[in-house]
């Protein structure tokens, strides 16, 4: 197998790809004997290339502990290939190297084109690697490609027709690392695997859902990417949104590939179209200003360098969506995400109805409803709020929290197997499952596009936040409306009482 990194020498590379490729060969899941080629436009000897990973991986890599014997084997599999995206003639360069390793390793043409470099490239790549016969193998390919996919639905559609004629859907893995995180990923084990929570998954008992993807991290050194994106195409129109298709789809007649992904799409096609002028009530768009965090000082967005100072550019996005379904129909599914918040929390919070008698437990008591809480990121857990007496307190009724941790970052000292090696491995395995099908990709960018649109044309708020909080108030209202709150939140009853008195 020759796995060819495009942007080999990128941050990507660096910081995620070449340690996952190291702990996927140490947990022995990466295919012996294998080619890796890494590709860039700078001269680089081979050694000088294996290099580089090794100091990737003693910077980047889960494990604390190197063995020199086995990382000399590893990085053996290393060859560096001058390559600029445009030059025809570097492809058929890259393409004699790639034969001359298959013919040295004796290794079948199961080809795998990991484009780790900025979007504009990957159409031109995909065409060059057709045009070039590095795509006409006696095996089978493979292409990965890191987002953004498009930057609306129009671009989206553009590029997936260049990517379709030179590979078949099945050979795309479009990469979504909050697919690989393990909670994610569970997510559709706790609905499944659990038959009480599978018969309370749906609009009889759950009275809405919340999926949270806050950070702490302002635009750092991305702002060319940041400040053309905002967080609605950065986070809404892919992770956020796969992140509520994994919790509303419903039970797979069988769990693979295919059959999630078409249960994925069914979510997707039942979501209620926001029109341009609904965006103004379902959705609440928000840019940071200074602030603290951490007891840090931290600059407002427009102070950012490389930001517009005249930035109209979202940070926060809030939305309230319907799912116009037999199962969650009536069921609001609030999200949020935004940059340089309060806490970095990644998120699902699903609130049971609350049918209970407040005069059958005692004076009229307010007894909290029950949740269920699925925390994605920094920690890995599923929790469940429920009420109990506490005998401490004259037996009043009071939340408690149940945790289920699944969190076991010790792994005797080998720390978790992160997004990226899940993905990789999924990649070389040819599983498709946690990777985003073109269908989900347009019709994420279909529902996204009135909001695009009604951003474009100002028709809405830039609501501003301070730095360190969590986003603007107008976020508040969206649940308030329906009589709700953002659970976890400190600050909310305190903006609650606030909203309720005006
Ligand atoms: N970095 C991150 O944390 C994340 C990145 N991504 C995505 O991953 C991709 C890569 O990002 P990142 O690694 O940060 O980007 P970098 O800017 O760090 O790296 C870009 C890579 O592209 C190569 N490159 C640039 N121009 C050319 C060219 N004309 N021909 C050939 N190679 C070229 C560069 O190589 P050289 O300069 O040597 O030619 C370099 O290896 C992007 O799509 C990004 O959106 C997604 C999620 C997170
Ligand atoms: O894709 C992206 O995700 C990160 C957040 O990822 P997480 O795994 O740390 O939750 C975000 O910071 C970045 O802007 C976005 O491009």
């Amino acid at each position: 197998m020759t796995f060819v990194l495009f942007g080999a020498t990128g941050d990507l590379a660096k910081r995620k790809i070449f340690p996952a490729l190291y702990n996927l060969y140490l947990d022995q899941k990466l295919p012996q004997p294998i080619s890796i080629i890494g590709l860039g436009r700078g001269t680089l000897t081979h050694n000088d290339f294996q290099e580089k990973v090794k100091e990737s991986i003693l910077t980047f890599s889960r494990r604390l502990e190197h063995d020199a014997g086995e990382m000399g084997d590893f990085l053996e599999a290393f060859r560096y290939n001058t390559l600029d995206v445009n030059n025809t003639e570097d492809y058929q360069k890259l393409l004699q190297l790639v034969k001359q390793r298959e013919a040295e390793l004796q290794i079948k043409e199961n080809r795998m084109f990991y484009l780790s470099v900025a979007p504009k490239f990957f159409d031109i790549i995909a065409l060059n690697i057709r045009d070039s016969g590095l795509g006409a193998t006696n095996g089978w390919k493979r292409l990965m490609i890191e987002k953004p996919f498009g930057r609306d639905l129009q671009t989206a559609r553009q590029l997936n027709k260049k990517l379709s004629s030179a590979f078949e859907e099945e050979e795309i893995f479009r990469i979504d690392h909050y697919l690989g995180k393990p909670m994610v990923q569970n997510l559709e084990a706790l609905e499944f695997a659990n038959p009480v929570l599978q018969s309370i998954w749906n609009r009889e008992h759950i009275a809405n859902v919340q999926i949270t993807a806050s950070e702490t991290v302002g635009v750092e050194t991305r702002a060319g990417y940041y400040d053309q994106a905002g967080a609605i195409r950065d986070m809404v129109q892919n992770h956020m949104l796969q992140m509520l298709m994994m919790t509303a789809m419903n039970l797979p007649k069988k769990i693979n590939a295919s059959e999630i992904r078409n249960e994925k799409r069914k979510v997707m096609e039942a979501l209620r179209p926001v029109t341009k002028e609904d965006v103004q009530t379902q959705i609440v768009r928000g840019q940071y200003l200074s602030g603290e965090i951490n007891g840090q000082k931290v600059p407002g967005y427009k102070d950012e360098p490389g930001v517009d100072p005249s930035s109209n550019t979202d940070t926060f996005v809030a939305a309230r969506i319907w799912i116009d379904n037999p199962f969650w129909s009536g069921v609001p599914f609030y999200i949020r995400t935004g940059k340089r918040m309060k806490e970095k929390s990644t998120r699902i919070v699903i609130e049971f109805k609350n049918s209970l008698d407040l005069h059958y437990i005692n004076d009229n008591q307010k007894v909290e409803p029950n949740l269920l809480i699925i925390e994605i990121s920094p920690g890995e857990n599923v929790s469940l709020q429920l009420n109990s007496k506490n005998p401490m307190n004259n037996g009043k009724i009071e939340p408690v929290r149940i945790n289920f941790s699944c969190e076991d970052s010790s792994r005797n000292g080998l720390g978790v197997p992160e997004a990226y090696e899940r993905l990789i491995y999924d990649f070389l395995i040819g599983n498709s499952t946690f990777f985003a099908h073109w269908k989900e990709v347009e019709l994420s960018w279909e529902w996204v596009q009135p909001i695009l649109d009604a951003f474009e044309e100002n028709l809405l708020p830039l609501h501003e936040y301070s730095s360190g909080t969590y986003g603007p108030d107008a976020a508040n209202t969206l649940l308030l409306e329906n009589g709700f709150k953002w659970w976890l939140d400190e600050k909310v009853e305190e903006n609650k009482e606030k909203v309720l008195q005006k």
